[in-house]
């Protein structure tokens, strides 16, 4: 068993929509952090919500845990913590009652966690949930997902609307959620500063279809980003070429191995921001 997750060949379109999941196909193995980058309307959540089955694919395969993904199943359903950007829990309530909520709808339930969770985002326990700003609201989903034994976690923009120590709180907690090579999770953000810090992979998604899967320390440490006139870039191999940009007739060009570039190519330092960037508006070869 390498992967806690395998998606293989997802396709999903919506109706009276000209947007669609083309063959997506990724892993997430154990022990890892999966960032999930691309622009708005890209398919991250359409992907995330495929995945639990929230919305019904059109075809494909999704294993979770070595079994087809079924969210009918209890143990399925108790193994994914999941946190999306429109999060929906009960306004009316406080965080005490919450627990009590949970407690009886998941069999997994860990109170001790939770109220762990709880004071360690500094979160109000007699306070209505109604009352919670957007960025309390998400630590408390997080808190949430992460105190019903959840192998795998799905968060959508969950770092979104948090402040930078709040941000920062939270990359902690999933850095130490992934110890022990049981545990996965797959990381949508905007944000990718947040992205480039925990995690061991990512995937770039655009138009509905994959556009790079790589290991971070791969990308950041083999790949470059080059700066060429046509001329030069005429003598780059094509099959290093991942997308390139002109302006003027200066062209940026993404490659996957620096090595194997002319050295007389100048190259540029990079982040992920930047990669995103070209990888969204480049063409490929
Ligand atoms: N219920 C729906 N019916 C029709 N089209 C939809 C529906 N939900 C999403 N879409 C369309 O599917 C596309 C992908 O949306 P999705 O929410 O998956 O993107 P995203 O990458 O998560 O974007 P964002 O970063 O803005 O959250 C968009 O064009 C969106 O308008």
């Amino acid at each position: 068993m390498s992967a806690i997750l395998e998606v293989e060949a997802l396709n999903k379109q919506y109706s009276g929509s000209s947007f669609a999941l083309k063959d997506v196909s990724f892993a997430i193995p154990y022990g890892s952090i999966v960032g999930f980058i691309g622009e708005n309307g890209a398919g991250k959540s359409t992907t995330m919500g495929s995945i639990l089955g929230t919305l019904q694919k059109d075809s494909g395969s999704i294993q979770i845990f070595d079994e087809e993904m079924d969210p009918d199943k209890t143990n399925i359903k108790e193994s994914i913590g999941v946190v999306f950007d429109d999060i929906h829990l009960p306004g009316g309530i406080t965080v005490d009652k919450l627990g009590q909520v949970f407690n009886n709808i998941y069999q997994q339930w860990n109170q001790k966690t939770f109220d762990y969770y709880i004071d360690f985002f500094s979160l109000p326990k007699k306070k209505k949930i109604s009352g919670f700003s957007r960025g309390m609201s998400m630590k408390l989903s997080v808190a949430v997902a992460l105190s019903h034994d959840a192998k795998l976690l799905i968060l959508d923009e969950a770092t979104a609307g948090l402040d930078p120590t709040g941000r920062d709180e939270l990359l902690d907690v999933l850095k130490t959620f992934v110890i022990g090579e049981e545990r996965s999770i797959l990381l949508s953000s905007h944000i990718t500063s947040d992205i480039e810090k925990i995690a061991d992979s990512l995937i770039f998604i655009k138009n509905g279809e994959l556009l790079l899967k790589v290991e971070k320390e791969t990308l950041l440490n083999q790949y470059a980003i080059l700066q060429c006139k046509q001329y030069e870039f005429e003598h780059i191999e094509k099959n290093l070429i991942i997308t390139y940009k002109r302006s003027g007739d200066e062209m940026e060009v993404l490659v996957s191995d620096r090595e194997q570039v002319p050295a007389s190519i100048k190259t540029k330092a990079f982040s992920i921001d930047d990669i995103t960037l070209l990888l969204m508006r480049g063409e490929e070869v």
